[in-house]
């Protein structure tokens, strides 16, 4: 046993090694089970078709099984089960998913079914039933210890436990993966909140938001299957990078269906093309472009000049202006979506002609006479002139382009400067020509939901929120109109020229001004040394949070002035390879290439940040990609570079000097800024 059972043994005179023997093979008739469950599954997958009646149900049945099949797949590397609850008339494993034997009988309980609940909450104050608590260590696949809390003598461990402090102090390689295994408390009330509810966390480094966010997804997918699958689930990060570096978490726990984007991939429609400056595009990404638009739209919408006079080859039909004013402003007063409006105006102007006809012939006239009206010359030129198609890009197109249109639009809302930061020097001639900057994308989305309301997603969990800008805010909202968020974000690493100060004023944004705001204030990654040195920055931040605690004791922290930089690194990164685990240089993003170069000269090879899955331990990465991401061993290289690149250049220092777990090298050949001194 590495780490030995630290309780006596709980049934009867069984030894230590007794009850790990029985683990053990409690352990292995759960493997059988769950391949048997595997291969029935793949078994019905194969003979899908033949049993289903039709094409659409074979390819449903096809999709279901396909997905349950992947549900059941088995990581022999991790733990099928974890731990273990006993109460006074049964005892249940908890692992991560259920697995039956053939009789159906539960050998292992999901981490989500409701009775697992007490493994993360139950306490020697509240034992909620549960007499023993068992944790289980695991070395590579292998089950090596246990460790039990009598919680009815009273006896809890908490985060003293030793098999909790190795999960947390291991050595990270590749991707992040899952802590089913130790989610705390106050981490486990924010994962089973519910459906309903939505939430947002501000918490410091590593507290472990992404992980409760993934975890809370998971466990919402696992309450409500069916309605979730229906609505989908998304998951919004910061960049691809960090995408790909949670990505496999929510398959390890049996979710293979949920959709991860960046906030700018979700709203892409147009390749980007131009780079704005930093001052319009910070312009675009202000809510008052969203009233801009909305006028915009609004001023689309003309008066009745002229009656209809409609032909159907047998009679003539007209329309006088007064009917048509009505129809026009009863739409408009609807407030719907303007392509719908311009439909239900379609319709009312189709009805009010049936009725003529009605009149006339004392019949109905057929469906075929409707949709014939409703396309008709006369309709449709009506249509075109008091409510015009209209598409996204037209609309931004002729606010950019067109700086009458754009004062109509902004008259009162965008100063006159402001307008004409807004307007193309060089305007395109047609949408289409159009070469979109980055920030156009917001206005472009911000458009089309005004023009059509976007599927809303049943949840969605969005990281790193502090960047968002208020329209990113906005297209995420209309995104989740129908659903909940939960928003995962720390006020201090906002680098974004838009970053939020405080959390209510995105939530307003988001469509959920009410939403709890929850502090998570632990931090599971960052060790207590550094964690003091990045804290310094704090004050000079300018934002209000709590600042973060570690449970971390271990690691190092070694801040070093350097004649070369390039050789520095190239011994902190040949030293840090003789330790476990992953490094990371972090250096500001013009000094990357110089870095990769050095250490390639020296023989060492490195990976990018969005190559998870690479053999090379090191990665060296841009100060600008590095949120969210953690390296066991982090090289920093000239903090006052990384500062000096951009306008919140402190906050991205303070992102970067939290991504180390184990060990911090902060190298410097310039004069350290003033707040970390
Ligand atoms: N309860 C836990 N048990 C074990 N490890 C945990 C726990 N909670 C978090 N961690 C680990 O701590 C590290 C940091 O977690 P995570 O990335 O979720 O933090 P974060 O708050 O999103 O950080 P950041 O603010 O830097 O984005 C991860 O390696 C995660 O697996």
């Amino acid at each position: 046993m590495t780490l030995a059972a630290r309780n006596s043994p709980a049934a009867g005179a069984d030894t230590l090694d007794d009850q790990l023997t029985a683990e053990r093979e409690h352990l292995a008739t759960s493997r059988d089970a769950l391949r048997r469950m595997r291969e029935r599954a793949e078994a019905l997958y194969a003979t899908g078709d033949k049993v289903a009646g039709d094409a659409y149900t074979a390819e449903q049945l096809g999709r279901h099984m396909a997905r349950r099949v992947a549900e059941l797949a088995d990581d022999p590397t991790t733990p099928l089960f974890f731990g273990r609850l006993t109460f006074a008339d049964a005892r249940y494993h908890i692992g991560r998913r259920h697995v039956t034997d053939d009789l159906g009988e539960p050998l292992v309980l999901d981490w989500r079914a409701p009775v697992s609940r007490s493994f993360y909450r139950a306490s020697a104050r509240d034992p909620q039933g549960v007499s023993v608590r068992r944790r289980f260590g695991f070395s590579a696949g292998a089950l090596t210890s246990f460790e039990d809390e009598h919680l009815d003598r009273g006896e809890e461990l908490g985060t003293a436990s030793r098999i909790l402090t190795a999960e947390i102090e291991r050595p990270r390689v590749g991707p992040m993966r899952d802590i089913v295994a130790t989610i705390q408390p106050e981490q486990d009330e924010l994962v089973r909140a519910d459906l309903a509810d939505s939430i947002c966390v501000q918490g410091a480094p590593g507290t472990g938001k992404t992980a409760v966010g993934l975890h809370r997804a998971a466990y919402l997918l696992y309450l409500h299957r069916e309605r979730l699958r229906r609505s989908g689930v998304l998951i919004v990060g910061p960049n691809r990078a960090f995408l790909s570096y949670i990505a496999a978490v929510l398959p390890a726990l049996g979710e293979v269906e949920v959709e991860q984007a960046t906030v700018e991939d979700l709203i892409a429609r147009a390749p980007v093309r131009a780079v704005d400056d930093p001052a319009v595009a910070a312009l675009k990404h202000d809510v008052r472009m969203a009233e801009v638009l909305r006028r915009a739209i609004e001023r689309g919408i003309g008066a009745p000049t002229e009656p209809i006079m409609v032909s159907d080859g047998s009679f003539r039909w007209r329309i006088g202006l007064e009917p048509l004013h009505r129809v026009v402003e009863e739409t408009r007063r609807e407030g719907l979506p303007y392509a719908t409006g311009r439909e239900r105006v379609r319709a009312r102007v189709v009805s009010l002609l049936q009725r003529q006809a009605e009149a006339r012939r004392a019949e109905s006239p057929s469906d075929a006479w409707l949709r014939r009206m409703g396309r008709c010359r006369p309709v449709t030129e009506f249509l075109d002139a008091v409510w015009p198609a209209l598409t996204p890009e037209g609309l931004v197109h002729t606010l950019l382009a067109d700086p009458a249109a754009l004062a109509a639009a902004a008259d009162g809302v965008l100063t006159e400067a402001e307008q004409a930061l807004l307007t193309w020097a060089k305007p395109p001639r047609t949408p289409k020509a159009a070469k979109w900057a980055a920030a156009d994308a917001v206005l472009v989305d911000e458009a089309a939901g005004l023009l059509e309301r976007p599927a809303s997603f049943g949840h969605v969990v969005v990281d790193e929120a502090q960047d968002l800008s208020p329209m990113q805010c906005r297209a995420i909202a209309r995104r989740s109109e129908h659903g909940s968020i939960t928003l995962l974000g720390d006020l201090a690493q906002g680098t974004a020229p838009w970053a939020a100060r405080d959390w209510r004023a995105s939530l307003a944004h988001l469509g959920k001004p009410d939403a709890a705001v929850v502090p998570l204030s632990v931090g599971f990654r960052v060790p207590a040394a550094v964690v003091a040195f990045a804290n310094r920055l704090l004050p000079a931040l300018s934002v209000d949070v709590p600042p973060a605690e570690s449970l971390r004791r271990d690691g190092t922290l070694d801040v070093r002035a350097v004649a070369d930089l390039a050789a520095a690194a190239v011994a902190e990164v040949r030293a840090a390879l003789a330790h476990d685990g992953s490094v990371g240089v972090i250096a500001a993003d013009d000094a990357v290439a110089g870095l990769r170069a050095a250490l390639a000269d020296a023989g060492i090879d490195t990976a990018t940040a969005d190559d998870v899955e690479a053999a090379a331990r090191v990665t060296v990465v841009p100060a600008t990609m590095v949120k969210g991401l953690e390296y066991d061993h982090v090289v920093v290289v000239e903090p006052a570079a990384i500062v000096a690149a951009e306008p919140r250049g402190l906050n991205r220092l303070y992102v970067v000097l939290t991504r180390a777990v184990s060990r911090l090298a902060v190298l410097h050949t310039a004069p350290l800024p003033e707040a970390l001194r």
